[in-house]
C-alpha cells in the first residue's frame, strides 16, 4: 500500500521524537512492502517564526490531502512566560484540531510489565492497568468565548457544549466499550456545572441503545483520586476537553513516564496521531527525550488509519522488547543502568524489528 503522511514535527523535542517515529515507520513499511511519502509542514512556534501564524493555510492543505497526520509537539518558553503574547503556538494546535474536525482524542493508559517498578505507584495497584480515555477535543472551555473586561481586571472563559457534540463523543465511547469490557465511565462535574448536567443527561439517554454496557457516572475530582488509587477499576472513560487534558497527564504516571503515552485524534476530515506530552523545552536538542510515545502513536496510525494490525503489533512488540532489555532513555533508566539517547533507542528498534 502507498500512504501520504503529513509530518508536523513542531517545536522543542518534537523534531527529535518525530525523527525516530519516521525511522521506525519507514522500517516497518520496508518490511511489509508499503511506500510512505512524508510531507513535512510547519505548526507551532516554528511556524510563527517562519510565517507569523501557528497553523498556516499551507499546513492545513497538506493535512487535508494526507492519509493521516503524525504530529510531535508544540510550545516554546518564550510564549509560556509571556501571557500577553497575541499569537501563541498552542493556538495552532487548537485551530488544527478544530479545522480538521478532530473531536475525539483517544488516550490509552497501560502498563508495561518490565516497567511496573518505574511508576511511583505501588505494583499491586497498577499491575494490569489497561484503560482508555476518550477526551472531547473541539469543544468546551477551550473553544468558548473568552476575553477581558473592566479594563483587563476581569477575565472569562466560557464552557459551552451542545448535545450533538456530547452525543458524537459518547457514541464513540459506547462503541469502544462494546469492543472491550463493556464498562463506560462518564466523568463530569454534574454537581456544579450545567455543561456536565447536559453531558450526564445525554449519556443517560443513550444507555438504552447499548444495553450490554454498564455505565457509571463519576465526578472528576473523585476520578482524579481513584485513577491513581485503583486504576484497574476503569476501562473506557469519556470526558470533556479540559478534564481529559488533566486526567491523562495524571494517568501517565501509572505507566512510569510521560514519554510513553500515545494518542489518536480522530474525527471528521482526517486523523492525527500524537504523543500526549508537550515540547519538553528543557530537553530540546539534548537527544534525551523518550521517543516511544510518538513511535506508539505511529503504531496507532498503522492500525486505525490504515487498518494494518500486523504492522502496529510489530512496532509494539519491538518496543516491548527494547523495554525488557533496558534500551531506555533517561526518564526510564534506573539507578546505575545506562540511559540511551533518543536516536539510539530509534536505531535499536529499527535493527530489531
Ligand atoms: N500536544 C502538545 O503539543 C503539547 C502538550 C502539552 C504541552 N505542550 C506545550 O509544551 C510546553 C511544555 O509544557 P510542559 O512542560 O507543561 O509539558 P511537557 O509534556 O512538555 O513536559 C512535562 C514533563 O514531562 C516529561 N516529559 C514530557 N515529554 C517527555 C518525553 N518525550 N520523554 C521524557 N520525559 C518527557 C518531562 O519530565 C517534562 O518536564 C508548553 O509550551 C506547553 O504549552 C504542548
Ligand atoms: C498544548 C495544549 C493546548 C494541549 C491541550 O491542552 O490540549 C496539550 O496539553 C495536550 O494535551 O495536547
Ligand atoms: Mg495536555
Amino acid at each position: 500500500m502507498k500512504f501520504n503522511i503529513a509530518l508536523l514535527a513542531g517545536d522543542g523535542i518534537g523534531p527529535e521524537v518525530i525523527n525516530e517515529a519516521v525511522k521506525v515507520s519507514d522500517a516497518i513499511a520496508k518490511k511489509f512492502n508499503h511506500e510512505i511519502t512524508w510531507t513535512p509542514a510547519l505548526t507551532g512556534a516554528c511556524a510563527i517564526d517562519a510565517v507569523g501564524v501557528p497553523y498556516p493555510d499551507e499546513t492545513h492543505d497538506i493535512c487535508m490531502k494526507a492519509d493521516a497526520v503524525l504530529f510531535g509537539a508544540i510550545g516554546h518558553p518564550k510564549y509560556d512566560n509571556d501571557p500577553s503574547a497575541p499569537v501563541r503556538p498552542e493556538q495552532g494546535l487548537l485551530l488544527m484540531r478544530k479545522k480538521l474536525g478532530l473531536f475525539a482524542n483517544v488516550r490509552p493508559t497501560f502498563t508495561f510489565p518490565s516497567l511496573i517498578d518505574n511508576s511511583p505507584l505501588k505494583r499491586e495497584r497498577i499491575e494490569g492497568t489497561d484503560l482508555v480515555f476518550l477526551r472531547e477535543l473541539t469543544g468546551g472551555i477551550y473553544f468558548g468565548e473568552k476575553g477581558r473586561k473592566d479594563d483587563g481586571e476581569t477575565a472569562f472563559d466560557n464552557c459551552v457544549y451542545t448535545r450533538a457534540e456530547v452525543q458524537r463523543l459518547a457514541k464513540k465511547g459506547f462503541e469502544l466499550a462494546m469492543t472491550r469490557s463493556k464498562k463506560l465511565c462518564c466523568v463530569d462535574k454534574a454537581n456544579v456545572l450545567e455543561t456536565s448536567r447536559l453531558w450526564r443527561e445525554t449519556v443517560q439517554a443513550m444507555e438504552k441503545d447499548y444495553p450490554e454496557v454498564t455505565v457509571s457516572y463519576e465526578f472528576v475530582d473523585a476520578v482524579a483520586m481513584r485513577l491513581v488509587q485503583w486504576p484497574n477499576s476503569y476501562d473506557v472513560l469519556i470526558t470533556e476537553n479540559l478534564f481529559g487534558d488533566i486526567l491523562t497527564d495524571e494517568a501517565s504516571v501509572i505507566s512510569g513516564s510521560m514519554g510513553l503515552m500515545p494518542s489518536a485524534s480522530v474525527g471528521v476530515h482526517t486523523s492525527l496521531y500524537e504523543p500526549i506530552h508537550g515540547s519538553y523545552p528543557q530537553a530540546t536538542g539534548l537527544n534525551i527525550a523518550n521517543p516511544l510515545a510518538t513511535i506508539l502513536s505511529a503504531a496507532m496510525m498503522f492500525e486505525d488509519a490504515f487498518g494494518l494490525k500486523d504492522e502496529a503489533e510489530a512496532i509494539r512488540a519491538v518496543v516491548n522488547k527494547s523495554l525488557e532489555q533496558g534500551i531506555v532513555t533517561e526518564d526510564l533508566a534506573t539507578k546505575g543502568s545506562k540511559a540511551y539517547k533518543t536516536s539510539e533507542v530509534g536505531d535499536w528498534l529499527v535493527e530489531n524489528l
